[in-house]
Order: structure tokens, then sequence, then C-alpha cells
């Protein structure tokens, strides 16, 4: 079996996997207590999610995009760091500017990792498809906990937003993105791809409507994500997946993963001014380290 081909089965039995591990958590969700939902959804992003963007420097360095090839491996370096400096700079200076861009940037990095295999239209249509997906799976989690997203960017200094804001904002990312797929893809492959699109938005309404908050956010974020995002990044390594291509991507990320973590909790040692609000600065944390990791992946899926 070629490579391009083992790759796929691999994502579709991840897929699988994740529609089950999906249910169970709904399931674990109706007799866990608050602070249980809380560590399971902490203990997931912590590891698998931000392990996602910790190879991001290795990955930079296989690809050698024009715009760093005559640039060091320190000097890439520094320039991440420059990228997640001043995102989380913006963040504390203009905090409703940077959360725009933060989920702006955030739908599209979702839809990317969602779509950018199924979905074959090219140009700027593609991109806009990519947005509305991702924008639809946040705002139906923002519709969802509406009051507790509202508290959230209220510790990050942004003002609150009626629940009619992210409900109408998730209808209308969800139907322009339907309309770009039926228009935009012949018929055998929308009829291929579907039914599990339309089974996949059920789930995520009945999960982001009884899970808490950062449980749902965890959900996606890891199994819809994370998980599919490390896969094909491994493949895009070591040109498979298996015990020992994990095990190195495991090595080469460790250190990085390891500064991103002690970076948060210094983060949340010194700094008082998310009106004691965790979930405040752990989402500014995310974002600061989010822009240079999307841009990266884009890289890695053009490449
Ligand atoms: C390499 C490197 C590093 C590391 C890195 C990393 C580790 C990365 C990662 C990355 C990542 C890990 C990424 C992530 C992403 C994420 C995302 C994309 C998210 C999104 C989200 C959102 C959008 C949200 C929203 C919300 C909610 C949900 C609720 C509340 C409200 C709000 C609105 C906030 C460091 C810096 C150390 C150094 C240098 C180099």
């Amino acid at each position: 079996m070629n490579k391009t081909k083992k790759h796929r089965g691999q994502i579709d039995k991840l897929t699988s996997i994740c529609v089950v591990l999906t249910f169970f958590s709904l399931w674990t969700s109706g007799f866990a207590s608050v602070w249980a939902e809380q560590l399971i959804a902490f203990v997931l992003i912590f590891t698998f999610g931000i392990l996602h963007g910790a190879n991001d420097l290795f990955i930079l360095s296989r690809l050698q995009p024009g715009v760093l090839k005559t640039k060091s491996s320190f000097q890439v370096l520094l320039i991440y760091v420059a990228v997640v400096l001043i995102a989380a700079l913006i963040f504390y200076f203009i905090p409703a500017f940077a959360l725009a861009f933060f989920i702006l940037f955030s739908a599209y990095h979702f839809g990317e990792q969602h779509w950018h295999r199924k979905f074959t239209a090219a140009g700027m249509i593609r991109g806009l498809f990519f947005f509305l997906y991702g924008a639809a799976v946040l705002f139906l989690i923002f519709w969802a906990h509406f009051e507790e997203v509202n508290t959230v960017i209220g510790g990050l200094g942004v003002r609150s937003f009626p629940e009619e804001f992210y409900s109408v904002g998730f209808w209308i990312a969800l139907a322009g993105h339907f309309l770009i797929l039926i228009s935009k893809l012949h018929w055998k492959r929308i009829k291929a791809v579907l039914p599990l699109e339309l089974l996949l938005w059920a789930v995520f309404w009945i999960v982001f409507h009884n899970a808490s908050l950062i449980l749902s956010f965890a959900i996606y974020f890891i199994l819809w994500h994370a998980l599919p995002s490390l896969l094909d990044q491994i493949h895009a390594l070591y040109g498979a997946f298996n015990r020992k291509s994990a095990l190195q991507y495991l090595r080469s990320s460790a250190l990085y993963w390891v500064l991103a973590l002690t970076g948060l909790a210094v983060a949340f040692l010194t700094i008082e001014d998310t009106d004691g609000n965790f979930l405040s600065l752990f989402f500014s944390f995310l974002a600061a380290i989010t822009f240079p990791h999307v841009v990266v992946m884009v890289l890695m899926n053009r490449s």
C-alpha cells in the first residue's frame, strides 16, 4: 500500500475512534463533577493540545519555506518567539482587536485541519470555506455557553455580547459553509462526505450543549483538531505514523512543550490582571502561541 493511501486509512480510523471518544466524553460528563470535567479538559489540553504545536520549529527546518530559507535555526527561533511576544502584548494592550484576530485565525485553522484533504476547490473560496467551518464550530460552543464566554472575554477587558450575537453567528457560518460545499464539490464527492459531516454536527450540537465550556472546547480541540494534526505532522516529517516515528516526534518536541507549559505557569503566577479568571489568562496564552503555529501549519499543508 502506498504511503498516502496508508495515511488516509489511518486518518479514517482516527475519525471513527474520535466519534466513539466524543460520545464517551459526553456520557462521562453526565455524571462527572465540574471539577472532574475541568481536570480531564486541562490534562488533554496540556498534553496533546500543547504538544501538537511544539514541533513547529522542526517542521519549519524541514520545509525550508522561501521566506525563511536564508535564516539560521536560531534566527527562525527568534522570529517565532517575537511573534508570540508581540501577540501577547497586543492581547494586553488592545484585547478586543487581538481577540477578533484570534477568532479569525482559529476559525481558519480549525477549518483547514478538518477539510484540507476533503475540500478540493482552490483559490479564495477555499480559505473562506475553511474559515466558515471553524467559525461555525466556535460559535456553536460560544452560543451553548454564552454567559460563561462573556465572563471570559470580560476578564480580558472585552465587552459582552447578547446570546443572539452568538446564535446568528453560528447559523450564518454554518449556512455559508454548506452553501459553498454544495456549490463547489461534485455531487459524487458531496455524497461521500455529507453523511459523516451531518452526523458530526449533530454530535457537536449535543456535546456542546451538555458538557461544560472548557470540556466542550477540549473535546473539539483535542479529538477533532490536535490528534488529526499530530498524525498529519508525523506523516509529513517521517513519511509514516508508527511507534518509532511517534517517539521521534515526542523527542524533538519535548523541550518546546516543557517551555510552553513553563511559560503558562510563570504567566499564571505573575499576572493578576484578569479578574481572577484563569480561563481568560489561559485563552490569551493559547492565542499568543496560536499565531505562529497557524502560519507553520498553512506552510505544511501547502508543501
Ligand atoms: C516552538 C516554540 C515554542 C512552543 C510552541 C508551542 C508549544 C506551540 C503550540 C501551539 C498551540 C498549542 C496552538 C493552539 C491553538 C489553539 C487554538 C487555535 C484555540 C482557539 C480557541 C479559541 C478561539 C477560543 C475561544 C474562546 C472560547 C472557546 C471560550 C472563551 C472565550 C474565547 C473566545 C476565548 C515556544 C513558544 C515555547 C518557544 C519558541 C519555539
